[in-house]
């Protein structure tokens, strides 16, 4: 993905047309072409490209495809399964459910705290490996309940072999299945992942799973062939995982890295936490309907999702679509691509200021251009779950903060670089993941943390 978004820094252009394999390929370069093509969501369509997407990706039957696929076209007025999808995460997530799903999300963060095996502080930790770990548990029990597969080492290890052969699951989505199984180390991990899926699916365990995993598996099993259901359940785990996790990397690595922010961070959690007593401990209760007012925190992570984006935003032409006006007019042919490089209009100097290719944590406590940020898309195709993703990573933080520092091994912070060319999704790892130690802080250990709601 990055080589797009890279045409799209050095044009700078509101749009570079190129042809690939015979395929038209429209790079959006600037936030006025942007608006101008989210203006037509059904000729210029997010769906009819996600759900090529997904399907090439969980490896379904044709009917399934057919019905995943069906009614996302310009003129189409039927019911698309996809788009129920959509619409029931967000009144899940707009509703009181959505709430408690923040909420549980915060207690399994103090829960885990509570229990979690940090290193002793002079073993060298490799900070993504760590961070990746914990945050797939966490999100995953925040889904799935506390019999959750993803908590066996052999499920874990399959997603991440799934996840890192994203795109190349779907680029050769067209070879026989003999060759994909060969030469994709994902198709395996994919397979283990689709088979936990279906028995916890299928178990009593999923009543204690989210209302978004129950919705869709209800949703699943009227439109899709049975063997299906857990395959298109493998793209839920993924597309709700696959971006939390580096999101948070870098949350922690820009916050531990800037003992300022770290220290706004820290006086912002304590203004609302309240302490108790409990014999030999104290327990700090962090007021979770306050969270939100640890301004610094939730701008640091918008902030890495505009800084650290490496994604674009892909939309297929499902009819001939003029956009734009006089020099800047261009006919959309049907079939074509049109790729929004966020990192074009992320960097933009014009919009963000002389400090753009510079992290700034506050920047987005006050008024923020909207539109130029597509850290989680923007218009009709919007992520639902992004106040859900930020309120469960700033709740990881909120303790973290206030539990451990965090030093590198190699006595300075260096930035560990990202390579966004291998992935799908919108917010790369590290190239070179750090190697901290992590320390309790003092007075730390005979203290509790937990979130109030
Ligand atoms: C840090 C974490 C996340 C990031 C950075 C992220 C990013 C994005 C982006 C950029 C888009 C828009 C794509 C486009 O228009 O081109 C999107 C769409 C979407 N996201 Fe997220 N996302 C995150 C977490 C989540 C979570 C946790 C969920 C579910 C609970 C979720 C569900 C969705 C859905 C359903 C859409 C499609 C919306 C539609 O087509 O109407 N995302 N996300």
């Amino acid at each position: 993905m990055q080589y797009w978004n890279d045409i799209g820094l050095t044009w700078r252009k509101p749009m570079v047309k190129l042809s690939l394999f015979g395929t038209r390929i429209y790079i959006i370069g600037s936030v006025e072409m942007m608006a101008k093509i989210q203006r037509q969501p059904r000729a210029i369509s997010s769906r009819s490209w996600f759900a090529k997407f997904v399907c090439s990706l969980v490896g379904c039957s044709p009917r399934s495809m057919g019905n995943f696929q069906a009614h996302l076209g310009a003129t189409s007025t039927g019911d698309s399964m996809l788009l129920e999808g959509v619409r029931a995460t967000k009144r899940i997530l707009n509703s009181k459910a959505g709430t408690d799903m923040n909420h549980n999300a915060a207690h399994l963060v103090s829960e885990r705290f509570k229990c979690m095996e940090i290193p002793r502080e002079t073993v060298p930790v490799d900070l993504f490996a760590w961070i990746s770990r914990e945050m797939l548990q966490l999100v995953s029990d925040s889904a799935y309940g506390h019999n959750n597969p993803f908590w066996k080492p052999e499920i874990e290890k399959a997603f991440w072999e799934f996840e890192e052969s994203t795109l190349a699951l779907c680029t050769t989505s067209f070879l026989p299945d003999f060759i994909r199984s060969r030469v994709i180390r994902g198709f395996q991990g994919r397979e283990i992942l689709v088979k936990a899926l279906d028995r916890y699916l299928n178990s009593t365990s999923r009543r204690e799973g989210s209302p978004i995993v129950n919705t869709h598996f209800t949703l699943f099993k009227a439109s899709l062939d049975e063997s299906d259901v857990p395959r298109f359940e493998c793209a839920n785990a993924l597309g709700s995982f696959a971006n939390t996790i580096p999101t948070s990397f870098w949350a922690l690595y820009h916050i531990f890295s800037d003992q300022r922010l770290l220290a706004d961070i820290r006086r912002q959690i304590d203004v609302i936490t309240t302490s108790t007593h409990d014999g030999a401990k104290t327990i700090k209760h962090i007021d979770l309907r306050r969270l939100k007012s640890a301004t610094v925190l939730f701008s640091a992570v918008e902030e890495v999702s505009r800084f650290r984006a490496v994604g674009v935003g892909v939309r297929v032409v499902t009819e001939d679509t003029f956009v734009g006006e006089g020099e800047h007019q261009y006919l959309l042919k049907k079939g074509g691509w049109v790729l929004i490089a966020n990192r074009a209009l992320h960097s933009d100097r014009a919009v963000w200021g002389d400090d753009a290719d510079q992290f700034r944590a506050g920047r987005f406590c006050g008024k923020t251009p909207h539109l130029s940020f597509r850290g989680f898309g923007n218009g009709a195709s919007a992520c639902c779950g992004k106040n859900f993703a930020e309120y469960h990573i700033a709740a990881f933080m909120a303790i973290m903060v206030m539990r451990y520092d965090i030093a590198p091994v190699e006595g300075a912070w260096k930035e560990p670089g990202q390579d966004g060319r291998d992935t799908a999704a919108q917010v790369a790892g590290p190239v070179k993941s750090p190697r901290v130690y992590m320390r309790p802080r003092e007075g730390s250990q005979a203290v509790e943390w937990n979130f109030q709601d």
